[in-house]
């Protein structure tokens, strides 16, 4: 069932004349890792701010846990934890100083901040480096020791404003690694924003595509590549041959038709160079393969064409269709 975590209905920011953020509609699950991707200047971070009740909208409703982050930031700053792209720390003091430091902020007495910390700087995988002053911690384990920091006030939803960047790969791997297990055990609601697909790709459940201050689209990649590409159309790319060696020349369209007769919602079938693909209404692909095999052909590959984020990316960053809401 959903749980409507974090709301946004008709929100819009306008800075003087220029519209940062214009009717934005957006609904976030309880427990959803949802990927907020959009080129510089989009808009995420303007709301970001309107979601932490930072920055007030020009009109709509902003809605987290329930609380309306414009009318009480201060309740919604308690359900609330921000991730940004660079953290700030007491450099001269050591991770567990700095975290002990953020919980007594949070009312916690030192005793249980100091477990707390422990506990969670062992999650991250700092305990070996607790004692260590953060000015001497790479940009990788400032990250991991900000999603303790985040984490030590019990949040209920997390903000995680490009917390990638400047960190080597093995870094990255590990902080998404850790956000997704993270969300697995405390079923916290994970706002990521980001402009990089790759890492969005591999962490997020859903993704909205964010230009110039619009929400263009957001789904699962599954279903965005389904709307933006194929429209409501199934391609299937089948590479199959003949088994006797008197048919072994290329299998014509029209001997395909034949042996695919049976099989419905067959648009068009189309001969590339030795495979043929074949546009359906529905996914029939299973009915496609049986069909092949009981013709007596040998089935070399059937592959239902998907499209990753790249192509979507491409199709709404790099090939002009930035302007529009529709694909
Ligand atoms: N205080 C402000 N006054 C005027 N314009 C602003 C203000 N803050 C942001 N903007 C403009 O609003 C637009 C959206 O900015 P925003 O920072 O929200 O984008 P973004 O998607 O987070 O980009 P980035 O990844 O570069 O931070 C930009 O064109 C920016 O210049």
């Amino acid at each position: 069932m959903e749980n409507p975590v974090i709301q946004l209905n008709g929100v819009s920011k306008r800075y003087d004349d220029f519209m940062a953020v214009n009717d934005l509609n957006l609904s976030i699950n309880k427990g959803e890792i949802f990927g907020l991707l959009g080129p510089n200047g989009a808009g995420k971070s303007t709301t970001i701010l309107m979601l932490m009740g930072l920055t007030e909208p020009s009109s709509g409703k902003v809605e987290v846990c329930g609380i309306n982050a414009t009318v009480k930031p201060i309740e919604v700053k308690r359900k609330v934890g921000y991730l940004p792209e660079d953290v700030g720390f007491y450099d001269d003091r050591t991770g567990l100083e700095n975290l002990i430091y953020t919980a007594q902020l949070n009312g916690i007495r030192y005793q249980e901040a100091k477990q707390k910390a422990e506990e969670l700087l062992a999650r991250v995988g700092l305990a070996n480096d607790k004692n260590k002053k953060t000015g001497k911690y790479s940009k990788g384990m400032r990250q991991r020791l900000g999603l303790a920091d985040v984490l030590i006030k019990n949040p209920e939803v997390i903000i995680l404003d490009e917390p990638t960047s400047g960190i080597d790969p093995t870094g990255v791997q590990e902080l998404l690694s850790l956000i997704v297990e993270l969300r697995n055990e405390r079923d916290i609601t994970v706002l990521f924003s980001s402009h990089n697909l790759h890492q969005v790709q591999q962490v997020c459940d859903r993704v909205g595509i964010f230009v110039k201050g619009k929400l263009l689209c957001e789904g699962n990649i599954e279903s965005l590549s389904e709307k933006l590409f194929t429209h409501g159309k199934y391609l299937i790319e089948l590479g199959i041959e003949a088994k006797s060696q008197a048919n072994k020349d290329a299998i014509a369209v029209e001997a395909l038709q034949k042996v695919l007769s049976s099989v419905e919602d067959i648009q068009s079938i189309r001969k590339e160079k030795d495979y043929f693909q074949i546009e359906c209404s529905t996914d029939n692909s299973s009915a496609i393969a049986k069909a092949v095999i009981d013709a007596n052909y040998n089935l070399h590959f059937l592959n239902k064409k998907e499209y990753g984020l790249d192509a979507i990316y491409n199709r709404y960053f790099e090939g002009g269709a930035n302007d529009e809401t529709s694909p």
